[in-house]
């Protein structure tokens, strides 16, 4: 990651209600091009609820966000995803009786040939498919005939294909082998190094120390911190997620 640009995608005062609940409660962000910017926090932190408003699934109930640029506050998905942001969640989202190829390409338009024949669906998919796995994957079987692991490997080559700017990645590596999960590493690098954002919502502290530049702590719907990653240690991002378990698992030892 080169020196401080102008940031790809802000959140600024962000904050999510859901009747009593505060999910998210005034967060300022700003996300760097060129990076991968981990966010992470125990279960209920907030980072679903942060992902949904970034993707344009919900609406904040105050705050704003730009993107590229642009104020794209209460935007919705599709806009979104026009303007360059492509989220991925751990949910495989596909659409069953079709097959890998047209789940790949659906909805792309024309632009990406989903009008266009059968040859060269199947190359887009290829392609596609090619920066997340070496595995051979039938691009004419019906979607609902895959593993978990294959379709979570799919539904990341339909986001590629739409050749994102943003992507972002909501615990995408749990269902992958480890020859899986590095060639999906590898993509997410390539993605950084040509300048694009990629935003890493995963539990797993091994992946944040390993992909992300920045890291962003999330407790009880509060930003904590935002560090990075090469000047912090995994305990310490542990003791900032979850203070009172990083005590007791010191007491334990
Ligand atoms: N639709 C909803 N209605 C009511 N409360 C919600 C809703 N969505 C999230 N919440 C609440 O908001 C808080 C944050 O939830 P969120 O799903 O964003 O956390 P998370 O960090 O993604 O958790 P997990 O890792 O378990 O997915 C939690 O207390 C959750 O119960």
């Amino acid at each position: 990651m080169t020196g401080e640009r102008a940031p790809m995608l802000e959140a600024c005062g962000l904050s999510k209600r859901y009747g009593e609940t505060v999910a998210l409660s005034n967060v300022d962000l700003a996300f760097q091009p060129g990076s991968v910017h981990a966010i992470l926090g125990e279960n209920g932190c907030g980072k679903s609820t942060l992902v949904k408003l970034l993707s344009g699934i919900v609406a904040p109930s105050s705050g704003t966000i730009r993107m590229l640029g642009r104020p794209v506050t209460g935007s919705n998905p599709a806009r979104i995803q026009q303007l360059g942001l492509a989220t991925v969640f751990q949910e495989v989202l596909l659409a069953p009786e079709r097959s890998v190829a047209d789940n790949i390409v659906l909805g792309t338009g024309s632009a990406f040939g989903w009008r266009a024949g059968r040859s060269a669906r199947h190359r887009i998919a290829a392609a596609a498919l090619s920066r997340v796995t070496s595995l051979p994957i039938d691009l004419d079987a019906p979607a609902g005939s895959l593993s978990l692991a294959v379709g979570q490997l799919v539904v990341l080559a339909r986001a590629l294909v739409r050749r994102p700017k943003i992507l972002v990645l909501d615990e995408v590596t749990a269902a992958l082998d480890l020859g899986d999960r590095n060639a999906v590493f590898e993509m997410i690098e390539d993605h950084a190094r040509a300048g694009g954002l990629v935003l890493f919502i995963s539990h797993r502290m091994d992946e944040v120390m390993r992909l992300a530049h920045r890291v962003t702590v999330l407790r009880n719907g509060q930003l904590v911190d935002t560090l990075e990653t090469a000047s912090v240690s995994a305990e310490r991002l542990l003791q900032l997620m979850a203070p009172a378990t990083a005590r007791e698992l010191d007491h334990a030892l």
